[in-house]
């Protein structure tokens, strides 16, 4: 079943009298439950695609759609990079945000908040603040955030870049095993290569700026996957050496422009 459909999407901005081209011509259809991750060269226009879907920004031709199956669930939940939290709120005030905004009953805010606090970890924290928190922590509060908040579809902006990488690949593998159990649509920005083949249903490669998809790729390995597997099962690094290759070339593309 189609969760997202995007057709002929293009965006232009004005910056300083001069017209930006950030994407261009995008048709798409992620399905329900798909995990997809988009991959591109910095400035290919991925952060923008995903303000489209979040609301955030008007396509400038085209048009997006989410299918809303609850009219009583948010139709989208973002976690971005960093600072995604509000940091007057505690770690548990922070994921039960979004459900108190709805005035959902007391009962279900809490038993819903504790079960995701503890699905990333934090169940001992809950009552710290941001700024007494690690980076890595911040990520699980916005991820556990945005599971709570039950949306139609989940859009995630590089939200492990910040992370060294042995905090990067335990809050892969919990944001996995929590998108198993859920089966929630998820679009997820990445540089990462690695993270796209660990995560990925299809991954979508953008072109260098303007931003259209130019390969769709359907990433088979069963799950669940581990970054081991990733490094060392010959498809997985066949695939690898194919998108790395392909970024290379969008890269210089990019800088030649
Ligand atoms: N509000 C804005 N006003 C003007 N130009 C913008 C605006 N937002 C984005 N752009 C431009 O649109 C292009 C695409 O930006 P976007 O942030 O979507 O790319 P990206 O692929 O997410 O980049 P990165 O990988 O570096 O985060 C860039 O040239 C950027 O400067």
């Amino acid at each position: 079943m189609s969760k997202i459909v995007i057709d002929d999407l293009s965006k232009q901005f004005i910056k300083r009298d001069k017209y930006i081209q950030a994407v261009e011509q995008i048709t798409l259809t992620i399905n329900q439950g798909e995990f997809v991750c988009l991959l591109g060269p910095s400035g290919c226009g991925k952060t923008t695609l995903l303000r489209i879907l979040a609301d955030l920004e008007k396509p400038t031709n085209g048009s997006v759609h989410i299918q809303q199956n609850d009219k009583k669930k948010p139709l989208q939940s973002m976690v971005f990079q960093e600072n995604g939290i509000i940091p007057w709120l505690s770690v548990e005030d922070n994921v039960a945000f979004g459900l108190k905004m709805r005035h959902l009953p007391k009962n279900y805010i809490r038993e819903r908040t504790d079960y995701y606090l503890e699905k990333v970890g934090l169940t001992q924290f809950k009552h710290l603040y941001p700024k007494e928190l690690s980076g890595g922590m911040k990520q699980r509060v916005s991820i556990a955030r945005a599971f709570a908040n039950d949306p139609e579809i989940l859009l995630m902006d590089e939200p492990f870049a910040a992370l060294d990488e042995q905090n990067k690949f335990i809050l892969q593998e919990e944001l996995l095993s929590i998108w198993q159990e859920t089966k929630k649509t998820v679009l997820f920005i990445t540089h990462s290569i690695d993270e796209a083949l660990l995560l990925s249903d299809r991954i979508l490669l953008m072109s260098a700026q303007p931003g259209r998809i130019i390969q769709d790729i359907h990433i088979n390995t069963e799950r669940p996957r581990s970054i081991e597997q990733v490094r060392s099962d010959s498809t997985m690094t066949q695939t690898f050496l194919d998108v790395w290759e392909h970024l290379q070339n969008e890269v210089k593309k990019a800088r030649l422009k």
